[in-house]
């Protein structure tokens, strides 16, 4: 990857501070988005890292009603379960109008639906992703059945079922192609393991450029805005 085509790489003192300048950059880009339009469009990544950075943004002085908001990806429990991303996202945000994955009884015709109601989001004002140690982000993880299909940035914008390694295994995870849409592209990531992977996938080195963090950093390049904290 050229140094003209490499992301940017947001480093914050801390995590509370991340969490700050995080949600200040979206709210600014969300209050853009509806000085324009009757309603913005965002994707958030589930998981801890962001959990901070929902309680900043629930501060932000901003109609959430206007805004729709979908996980970038969700796991097959109900909304209910503590594991659900959507949870997180009703618990944090319970004035925005969110989208729930969980568009039909089987997983396979659930991404197909939410998939393409996401595709109907133009323009995806913002889009914030996380990593995971293992170089996965949204739901697309190494080795996964339909990994090159869903990192191929031709590909029809939309969801697919992922396959984690860890409890619960069935995912389901918006596809590369649409994730790329994002007018704003995001990425979070805490702590010296995931820097050390970054740094790695960055430099096109050994295996993490295998991994499909790899394929985010060289479709996305300079348009990735990366924050990172210890
Ligand atoms: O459903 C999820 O867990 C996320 O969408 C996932 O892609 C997450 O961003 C990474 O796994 C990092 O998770 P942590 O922030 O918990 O390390």
């Amino acid at each position: 990857m050229s140094p003209i085509d490499l992301p940017r790489l947001h480093c914050h003192a801390d995590r509370p501070s991340c969490a700050r300048a995080l949600a200040q950059e979206l709210a600014e880009r969300l209050r853009a988005a509806l000085s324009a339009r009757s309603r913005a469009h965002l994707l958030l990544a589930g998981g801890q890292s962001p959990q901070a950075l929902l309680g900043e943004l629930a501060r932000a002085p901003l109609d959430w009603t206007r805004v729709d908001i979908s996980p970038s990806d969700e796991r097959w429990v109900p909304v209910e379960a503590p594991q659900s991303n959507l949870r997180l996202l009703r618990e944090a945000l319970p004035q925005a109008r969110l989208l729930d994955p969980r568009q039909a009884p089987q997983p396979a015709a659930a991404a197909q639906a939410w998939g393409a109601q996401l595709a109907e989001w133009q323009p995806l004002d913002a889009v914030l992703l996380g990593m995971g140690e293992d170089g996965h982000f949204a739901s697309l993880f190494p080795g996964m059945p339909g990994l090159a299909a869903a990192l191929d940035p031709a590909a029809a914008p939309g969801a697919l079922c992922g396959l984690a390694a860890d409890e619960p295994r069935q995912r389901l995870s918006a596809n590369l192609s649409l994730l790329l849409r994002g007018e704003w592209l995001g990425l979070l990531v805490f702590g010296a393991a995931k820097r050390r992977l970054l740094e790695d996938a960055l430099a096109d080195a050994g295996d993490a450029r295998e991994l499909p963090i790899g394929a985010l950093l060289r479709q996305a390049g300079r348009r990735l805005q990366i924050h990172w904290a210890p």
